[in-house]
């Protein structure tokens, strides 16, 4: 009998034996990996010694992270005032820390740094996710900023005629002048990213693709597709870029929509240089010929439309928010109106519409000098990645894949580097400039640690002398046509901070009409 209850017994104890034992084994690994994930969230990292502007633990550091998006302004702010001395913080992002300096040295020092040590471009490739958007090919052959470096800066003048026939056409367009005394109302922001874009590729792919309403729309609302892939990505693993670019955003089908366009010109333009027996100066002077005439041969109509969308991205939008902030505040502030506007016809009757005279709208300089230092399009400049370790002269340890930036709007607005900096002083740089009895140092397009929308160094933005050129263009024909007028007379629409990113409100509007005196 007992042989026979035994292996029952047996059976049912291995069973029991086994579950027990397979009980043990998952407890076991659950506690490691539980253990692991304890440990990975709070292991010690190399820039847990630098002050966190906002939550430093693996939830607070999220929550703070969200709170920045739309606290951004007052975050950088309190880290500048905590550190007013020079130093160094950092603020969590959803994706990634991002260390603040604080203070002309260390920002000069990051400024001076050798190449491989901060990388401008791998921090743009890392943030935007540019392997996607644009591709291997575009950044790391970026034919296109060279141009803008130098071929594009040296044309300006040769070009100003052109960019103001199509800044009337724009105008006509956009803000259609009758001759009723009625004000009109247009979308501020929206208005300036149309006159904006079609200006400015009249010399990025010429006329009439310049004015093509599918072309115009695809460059304004390319900077959407980026910013969703932004936010998207960061959520996500790297290797999931891809998958997820083609399933949730409309980069792949954007390109194909360039592509699209700008075929039949590419088209027209082999055609123009095979009748003119390979004679590139017959080609309109455009970046799209300067491109053409440089690119490697085998390249493709897709790598050509991303080059020129990264052109579109790099130049429209930041124009557009400028002079949008600047018509706010000319809107806001009548009393300026009449000198800028005498200025800018004081200079088109001895030199036309050219660049030479908008080199001597001295005022609306320093007007638009004064926006951006209220509107940088970023708090923070100089934005970097670390390609390799690097310590900064107060010991402070940057390791290597690092995102790195130097406080730009927080210096702007410091009493210690602008007197009365909350007051808006369209002349302050005006002044300084009769005070040094020069003009050259204090222009809009001279960078500085004191002054940062451009950024500074080896890679401040090659387009400001283009920008502010187009800029000045633009607010002279529209002084010198129109009056202009906010729908709250002396209210100033208030303005978006996303992150670090500032922006004009972008529903506000602004009431025109033909100027009256
Ligand atoms: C108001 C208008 C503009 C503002 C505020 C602006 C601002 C900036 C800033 C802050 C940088 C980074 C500089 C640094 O980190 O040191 C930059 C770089 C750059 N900008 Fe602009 N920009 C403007 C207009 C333009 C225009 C019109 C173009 C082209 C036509 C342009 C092309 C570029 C390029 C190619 C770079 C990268 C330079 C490099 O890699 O060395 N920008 N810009």
């Amino acid at each position: 009998m007992a042989t026979v209850v035994v292996p029952a017994l047996d059976s049912s104890y291995g069973t029991r034996s086994f579950l027990t034992s397979f009980s043990a084994l998952t407890l076991i690994a659950l506690i490691a990996a539980g253990a692991w994930v304890i440990w990975s969230l709070f292991k010690p990292r190399p820039l847990d010694t630098i002050p966190t502007i906002g939550g430093s633990g693996p939830l607070s550091s999220y929550i703070s992270s969200v709170l920045f998006m739309f606290r951004g302004w007052d975050m950088l702010q309190e880290g500048y005032q905590r550190h007013h001395d020079g130093g160094i913080f950092k603020i969590p992002m959803l994706d990634r820390w991002m260390v603040v300096l604080v203070g002309r040295k260390l920002s000069e020092e990051l400024r001076a740094a050798p190449e491989d040590v901060f990388s401008l471009d791998q921090a743009m490739v890392d943030l935007l996710h540019l392997d996607f958007v644009f591709g291997k090919k575009v950044y790391l052959n970026p034919i296109q900023t060279h141009l803008m470096k130098t071929t594009m800066t040296k044309a300006i003048g040769a070009f100003t005629p052109d960019l103001y026939h199509e800044c009337i056409s724009a105008f006509e367009e956009h803000m259609p002048l009758t001759d009723s005394k009625e004000w009109k109302a247009v979308p501020c922001l929206v208005t300036a990213s149309w006159l904006s874009t079609k200006i400015n590729n009249r010399i990025v792919v010429g006329y009439p693709l310049c004015r093509d309403p599918d072309y115009v729309d695809l460059n304004i609302n390319f900077i959407v597709e980026m910013f969703k892939c932004r936010m998207l990505f960061c959520l996500f693993p790297r290797f999931m870029e891809p998958i997820l670019g083609h399933a949730a955003t409309n980069v792949p089908s954007q390109i194909r929509r360039g592509m699209r366009l700008l075929k039949p010109v590419l088209e027209d333009r082999m055609r123009l240089l095979e009748a003119a027996n390979g004679d590139w100066s017959q080609l309109p002077n455009d970046m799209l010929s300067w491109l053409m005439a440089s690119v490697p041969k085998d390249e493709t109509l897709d790598t050509m439309t991303r080059r020129l969308l990264g052109v579109n991205v790099a130049a429209i939008h930041t124009i557009a928010h400028t002079y949008c902030h600047g018509v706010f505040y000319l809107a806001a502030n009548q009393e300026l109106i009449a000198p800028v506007r005498k200025e800018a016809e004081e200079a088109i009757e001895t030199d036309g519409w050219t660049k030479a005279a908008m080199g001597k709208m001295h005022l609306l300089d320093s007007f638009l000098k004064e926006v951006m230092r209220f509107n940088g399009a970023q708090a923070w400049s100089l934005n970097r990645i670390a390609l390799k370790d690097w310590t900064f002269s107060d010991g402070t340890f940057i390791p290597k894949g690092t995102s790195i930036a130097a406080c730009a709007t927080p210096v702007h607005m410091d009493p210690e580097v602008y007197p009365e900096p909350e007051k808006f002083d369209a002349y302050r740089f005006y002044k300084m400039a009769e005070r040094d009895g020069e003009s050259g140092s204090h222009l809009a397009v001279k960078t500085g640690l004191d002054y940062l929308p451009f950024g500074h160094g080896a890679h401040a933005c090659p387009g400001r002398f283009f920008a502010v050129n187009q800029m000045k263009l633009m607010i002279a024909h529209l002084l010198i046509n129109y009056d202009i007028e906010l729908e709250t007379p002396g209210v100033m629409p208030e303005r978006v901070w996303f992150e670090a990113a500032v922006r004009p409100n972008p529903t506000a509007n602004i009431l025109y009409r033909k100027r009256q005196t």
